[in-house]
């Protein structure tokens, strides 16, 4: 479901970053553990195409993600991988159900399961709230559902606990792993964070610059 092979990147020539190699099928979960600067954000977002890498190639069911450019791969992405970015980027002034609606219009699917989802995340009292409302727990779990409501095929979450306490940490983990077996997902997480290391046993270290 989600390959990455031969990986090779840097911002600046001298610094290429040590990336190792990614095989996922379908329902697999992996988290990529590393210390801050080792590259966990940049391969993360090679993996979910928004960066494309200057050697090697990442494979999503089937398709070479950057073989397709442009508006093709705008689409493939908002189709096929849900990203929980590590500030939840989710539009404030709109309320909750309208950012989900939003994520479906975009990727051409339909409405049907922005109720269960909600409920699912324990956020169903926050539907036409706005998200500048929210808590930091609320607001995170929101970016989730967003993440989730096209039924993607691979979830990438970047840091998605750090400025979670740790009830709502083991939640929105527990929440991610469950989504994930649901949808039949590859899910990806990156973090520092202990209290995630103790859930996903398949794990890799980002090893740095080169
Ligand atoms: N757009 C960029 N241009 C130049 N250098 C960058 C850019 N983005 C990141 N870097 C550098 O690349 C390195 C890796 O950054 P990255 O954000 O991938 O690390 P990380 O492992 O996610 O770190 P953290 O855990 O602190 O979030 C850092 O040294 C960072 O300063």
């Amino acid at each position: 479901m989600l390959e990455a092979k031969n990986l090779e990147f840097y911002y600046q020539k001298n610094q290429p970053f040590k990336i190792p190699d990614i095989h996922l099928k379908q329902g697999e979960q992996l988290l990529i553990i590393g210390k801050s600067g080792s590259g966990k954000t940049t391969i993360l977002n090679m993996l979910g195409g928004l960066l494309k890498p200057i050697k090697g190639e990442i494979i999503i069911d089937g398709t070479s993600l950057y073989s397709l450019s442009g508006a093709k791969l705008d689409k493939f992405r908002g189709k096929n991988i849900g990203i929980i970015f590590q500030k939840p980027h989710i539009l404030a002034p709109l309320t909750v159900e309208e950012n989900l609606k939003l994520a479906n219009f975009f990727s051409g699917k339909s409405n049907s399961k922005i109720t269960g989802l909600l409920a699912e995340l324990g956020i169903s009292e926050k539907r036409t709230s706005k998200v500048n409302t929210l808590s930091e727990g609320e607001a995170q779990r929101v970016s989730i559902a967003r993440a989730l409501a096209n039924s993607p095929k691979v979830i990438l979450a970047d840091e998605p606990t750090a400025s979670l306490d740790d009830a709502n940490a083991a939640n929105v983990v527990k929440l991610l792993k469950e989504q994930a077996e649901k949808f039949k997902a590859a899910l990806v997480i990156v973090t520092h964070d202990q209290r995630v290391k103790d859930h996903i046993a398949n794990q890799i270290t980002m090893g740095g610059l080169s």
